[in-house]
């Protein structure tokens, strides 16, 4: 039996609702499937795109970073063009149930300690340090199949090594992780050449200090050969609660503005409803308005409305809602509810640059599948048989480093003191201010990783048709640029201006510079350098310069647009995620992550979604505690 169809409108909107979440994706399949799981409240998901259940596109691994732009999963927008690069750049996002967790590359890691307990300082309260946040990380996983594979691939010395690796790892979660059984040949070069430049290999990257050389487990059910989404992990099984409802198709919108005419086969959440009365000065949200097909609909909560529509919409929803810098809503004639400057700020990325090596003959890697057709025809029935096999492999191996280890001392000083006396007061609000702070404390000391070094086992540019290549990728993890995400309009379907700011502050240029030259040395390297064919003519660092903006790529990590911090310096939403002036307005996404993290951000993402259902069931039980 397969996961029940969704909701019909109808049975949707004559609903009384407790909780309503915007975004069936990542966080907010998590906080539905959690929420359902008492019986006597009633849960609604309002999701814009739609379920897509035995979709090769989705589940299987050979098609990751397929998807991209592809209009039947992604909502296809675009930023501005960016002013030090000269070129828009594609957003790319889930618009499905599962959201971007079904598009994404599948890789799962974890930040460090220190990134965690950095987000504390932030807010009033507490609760989001290391020590707290970690429960709900492992909460998400189950590891117990995140082991074999290749040890020596895997940079570890014996079997043995299993059981240390993977100890920080949670085990019983609904996340199936596991790990590669194949690796291409430049994975054991690629770990190896590391080692020789010092950095070793970590065994134990989930415990806290996730710097080092690893192979990351991977979002793919060992069994089934398939991606694990939000989907499969949450709503799946969840899915048959009588007190759970999924519309798909739905977007939140605002009825009330007659002058917006909606085209067919359009559907979104496109405003918050709010009682007339506030309590405490607050205001008290009670349902949403949305749209399909054109029809306008409402649904109403008694109580919470949570928002996770991600980092791009999570801010356009609020403030459509009338939540947001006040002059800027005035501007469009929105009513302001709440004057929350912060509202669409501080949005944050990583990216990448990447430098293409051709592998000499006999280097297996995935190009194999383009190279060779019978070896792509037996691996199609292999997979097909036993859903194992190079289709089943992904890449999956990456270094974590902090930028002091990748750049000469003399240069690192100067920049780091250059930067102590100029970032703060450059900073754009007081929000960027508390966090450059931080950031150049984990700059200064380097127990924080700075820059993250991918391998792809592919050729992804200008390939000729019989080689095989690898890519190095570098990517920033800790930018001070920051960009924004805000309506252009009233109109719930007009796609917010997205602007990143790429490369806006001179840091980030200066840490891609370093990238660039670490990845260099790393291909110069024994045994990396033994299957290169030949390296990239040696440029200048203002040439250099010019091929990172022309290669600059997004790593789809969009985060901070509703930020958790304190009002005073820009939040948008405090410790225990209610969006600031509302009694029961949560957000739960990737938009809340207050600050620059070094990893994948979906494990992140994941408990977000865990810890706010936990605090929304802890609220509920002290109300329900209290009312008896
Ligand atoms: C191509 C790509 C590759 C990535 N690779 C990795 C990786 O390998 N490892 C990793 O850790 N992370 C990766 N990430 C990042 C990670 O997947 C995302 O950061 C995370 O999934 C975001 O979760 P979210 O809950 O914030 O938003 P989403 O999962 O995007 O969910 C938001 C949901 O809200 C819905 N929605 C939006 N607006 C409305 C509206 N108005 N009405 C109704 N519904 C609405 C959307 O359709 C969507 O389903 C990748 C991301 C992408 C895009």
């Amino acid at each position: 039996m397969g996961t029940p169809l969704p909701s019909s409108i109808e049975a949707f909107v004559a609903t009384q609702f407790d909780y309503i979440i915007i975004g069936g994706g990542t966080a907010g399949l998590v906080v539905a499937a959690r929420l359902s799981e008492n019986p006597s409240l009633q849960v609604g998901i309002l999701e814009a795109g739609f379920l897509h259940q035995n979709d090769a596109l989705i589940d299987e691994p050979h098609n990751i970073a397929k998807n991209n732009w592809n209009p039947k999963y992604d909502w296809m927008s675009s930023t501005s063009r960016q002013s030090k690069v000269g070129r828009p750049f594609q957003i790319v996002r889930g618009k499905l149930v599962g959201g971007s967790s079904a598009l994404n590359y599948a890789v799962w890691d974890r930040g460090s300690r220190e990134e965690y307990d950095n987000w504390k300082g932030l807010s009033d309260e507490n609760g989001w340090d290391w020590e707290s946040f970690r429960p709900f990380l492992t909460k998400v996983e189950d590891a117990s199949m995140a082991v074999g594979g290749q040890n020596e691939a895997r940079g570890r010395k014996a079997p043995a090594d299993d059981t240390l690796a993977d100890s920080s790892l949670g085990v019983g979660g609904p996340v199936k992780l596991s790990r590669n059984s194949l690796y291409t040949d430049p994975v054991p070069a690629y770990i190896k050449a590391w080692n020789e430049l010092g950095q070793p290999t970590n065994l134990d990257p989930f415990g806290g200090d996730h710097r080092g050389v690893y192979d990351c487990p991977r979002t793919i059910d060992p069994e089934s050969g398939k991606r694990i989404t939000a989907t499969s992990a949450y709503y799946s099984p969840a899915s048959s609660r009588t007190n759970l409802k999924l519309l798909v198709g739905a977007e939140v919108m605002r009825t009330s503005q007659v002058d917006i005419i909606y085209a067919d086969n359009r559907a979104q959440v496109t405003k918050i409803l709010f009682k007339p009365e506030m309590v405490d000065g607050r205001r008290v949200a009670c349902g949403v308005e949305f749209a399909v097909d054109g029809k306008a609909y409402s649904a109403s909560a008694s109580m919470e409305i949570i928002i996770s529509a991600g980092a791009i919409q999570t801010p356009q929803i609020l403030e459509l809602s009338g939540i947001g810098d006040a002059g800027r809503l005035e501007g469009m004639n929105i009513q302001t509810l709440v004057d929350l400057p912060g509202v669409g700020e501080n949005l944050i990325d990583h990216t990448f640059t990447h430098i293409q090596y051709q592998a000499k003959h006999g280097v297996l890697t995935f190009d194999k599948f383009r190279i060779d057709p019978k070896f792509a025809e037996v691996e199609k029935e292999t997979y097909e048989k036993s859903r194992t096999g190079w289709m089943a492999a992904t890449d999956s191996t990456t270094t974590f480093t902090s930028l002091r280890e990748i750049t000469e001392e003399p240069v690192f000083q100067a920049k780091i003191e250059a930067m102590t006396l100029a970032t703060t007061k450059g900073a754009p609000n007081r929000l960027a201010a508390e966090q450059f702070s931080i950031q150049l404390d984990g700059l200064e000391k380097g127990n924080v990783p700075q820059m993250e070094f991918i391998l792809f086992s592919r050729g992804l540019i200008n390939v000729e048709e019989e080689e095989s290549y690898f890519v190095l990728s570098s990517g920033l993890q800790s930018p001070f640029s920051r960009g924004t995400v805000h309506i252009q309009s009233k109109d719930p379907f007009e796609q917010p201006f997205i602007d990143p700011c790429y490369l806006t502050h001179d840091f980030d240029l200066f840490a891609h510079l370093a990238g660039y030259r670490a990845i260099e040395k790393l291909a110069q390297t024994a045994p990396l350098a033994a299957i290169i064919v030949k390296h990239p003519p040696p440029r200048s660092d203002d040439k250099v310069i010019q091929y990172i903006c022309a290669s600059l790529a997004s790593g789809y990590h969009y985060m901070g647009t509703a930020a958790m911090a304190r009002r005073d310096i820009g939040g948008v939403v405090g410790s225990d995620l209610k969006v600031h002036g509302t009694t029961n307005l949560r957000v739960a996404d990737a938009s809340i992550i207050p600050m620059p993290i070094a990893t994948h951000i979906q494990s992140t993402v994941y408990a977000i979604g865990e810890k706010a259902a936990n605090l929304i069931q802890t609220e509920y039980a002290k109300a329900n505690a209290s009312s008896i």
